[in-house]
C-alpha cells in the first residue's frame, strides 16, 4: 500500500525543517514542512513568488549560483548561510525568532521537471544554536579565563603571522611584555582572590588604551604581552609610556587598602633583519623587562 498525495502532504508538513521546491526561473513551485515558531518564520505564503520578489538581488543570485551546483554536481549541496526573515519579504512574521539565522541549507537536484523546468529541493535547518556553541568555544579556546584577554594561542598565532609579514614585506611590529611589581607582597598580604581581581583591573586599564588592531594577550602568571602591529618602536615607546603612567595612576586606587601605587615594569623590543623566529621578538623584549625591575621597576626599557 502507498500513501494518497494528501497523506504525502501531511507527511511533508509534519517534517521540522522548512523544505522549498525552487525552479530553475527563481520560483517557489513548493513550501513544505512544519514551522516551528522556535526556529522558523512560516515561508508558506511565498509559493507563486519568484526569488527576485522576496530576496535582495545579490541573496536572489546566490540562491541561484547554489541551484546550479547542485544540478552540475548531480547530487547535494550543502551550505552554511545567515539570513533574517526582515531580509525576505512575504515571510509571515507574526511568529519565528527575531534576529540573524544560521540555516544549513541541504540542496538536491529533483528527479523530475516541474511546470517544464528543472528544480530543486532546497532543506533549510536552523542552526544558529550550534553556530553560537562554536563561537562560545573558540572565544573560550582562545580567552584567559580570569582576565579575559587572549590567552597564548591568539598570541602565538599573531605573532608567526606577524613574523612573515616582516620578513616579506619589511611590515614592523612592537612587542611590549609587561609584569607587575612585587605582586607577590599584594598575595602574600590580601590573598590570591584579591591578587586575582588586581590581574583583572591591569587588564582592564591596559585595554583601554590599545587599538583596535592591537592585541592584549596574558603570557603566563603576572605577564602580559602587548602585540602592535604596524607599529615603529617611538610609537610603541610612547604607548608602554603611557600604559605605565594608567596604571600607575588607576591601578592602585581601586584597591585603597593597599596603600602604595601598584606599578608594571616593560619591556619594548621590535622585530629586526637578523631574527630567525618570532621567539628572538620574545626573547629581546624579556630581557628588556629584567633591565627594567633591575633598574628599579615602574619603568620601560627597550631592546634595540
Ligand atoms: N593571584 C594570582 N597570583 C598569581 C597568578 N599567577 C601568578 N601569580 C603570583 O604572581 C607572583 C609573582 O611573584 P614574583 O615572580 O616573585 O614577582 P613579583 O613579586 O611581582 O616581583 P617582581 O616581578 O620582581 O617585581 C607570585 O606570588 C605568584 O603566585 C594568578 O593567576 N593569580
Amino acid at each position: 500500500m502507498s500513501l494518497n498525495s494528501e497523506q504525502m502532504l501531511a507527511v511533508l508538513n509534519a517534517l521540522p525543517d522548512p523544505v522549498f521546491v525552487l525552479t530553475e526561473s527563481g520560483r517557489y513551485a513548493g513550501v513544505y514542512g512544519h514551522a516551528d515558531p522556535n526556529y522558523y518564520h512560516s515561508g508558506h505564503d511565498l509559493v507563486g513568488s519568484y526569488l527576485s520578489d522576496v530576496l535582495s538581488a545579490d541573496v536572489a543570485d546566490w540562491v541561484m549560483q547554489h541551484m546550479q551546483q547542485a544540478w552540475d554536481q548531480k547530487g547535494l549541496v550543502k551550505v552554511e548561510y545567515p539570513l533574517s526573515a526582515a531580509q525576505v519579504k512575504g515571510l509571515e512574521m507574526q511568529a519565528g525568532p527575531d534576529g540573524m539565522i544560521w540555516f544549513e541549507g541541504h540542496i538536491q537536484p529533483f528527479p523530475q521537471a516541474v511546470e517544464g523546468e528543472r528544480a530543486v529541493i532546497w532543506v533549510a535547518r536552523n542552526i544558529t544554536r550550534r553556530k553560537q556553541l562554536e563561537q562560545e568555544l573558540l572565544e573560550a579556546s582562545q580567552t584567559d579565563p580570569l582576565t579575559r584577554v587572549a590567552n597564548r594561542r591568539p598570541l602565538f598565532e599573531l605573532l608567526q603571522s606577524r613574523f612573515s609579514d616582516f620578513k616579506r614585506y619589511q611590515h614592523p611590529t612592537v612587542l611590549i611584555l609587561f609584569d607587575l611589581d612585587h605582586f607577590k607582597q599584594i598575595n602574600d598580604r590580601f590573598g590570591h582572590l584579591m591578587g586575582d581581581q588586581v590581574l583583572a583591573s591591569l587588564c582592564d586599564i591596559c585595554h583601554a588604551t590599545l587599538r583596535e588592531n592591537d592585541l592584549l594577550a596574558r603570557f603566563g602568571g603576572e605577564e602580559f604581552i602587548v602585540v602592535l602591529p604596524n607599529t615603529a618602536m617611538e610609537q610603541g615607546l610612547s604607548l608602554a609610556e603611557r600604559m605605565r603612567d594608567l596604571v600607575f595612576r588607576e591601578l592602585g586606587a581601586c584597591f585603597p587598602q593597599y596603600e602604595r601605587a601598584i606599578t608594571i615594569s616593560l619591556g619594548v623590543s621590535e622585530f629586526i633583519d637578523s631574527d630567525t623566529r618570532f621567539e628572538n621578538l620574545l626573547q629581546r623584549a624579556d630581557s628588556a623587562l629584567y633591565q627594567a625591575k633591575h633598574a628599579g621597576r615602574n619603568r620601560i626599557c627597550a631592546h634595540r
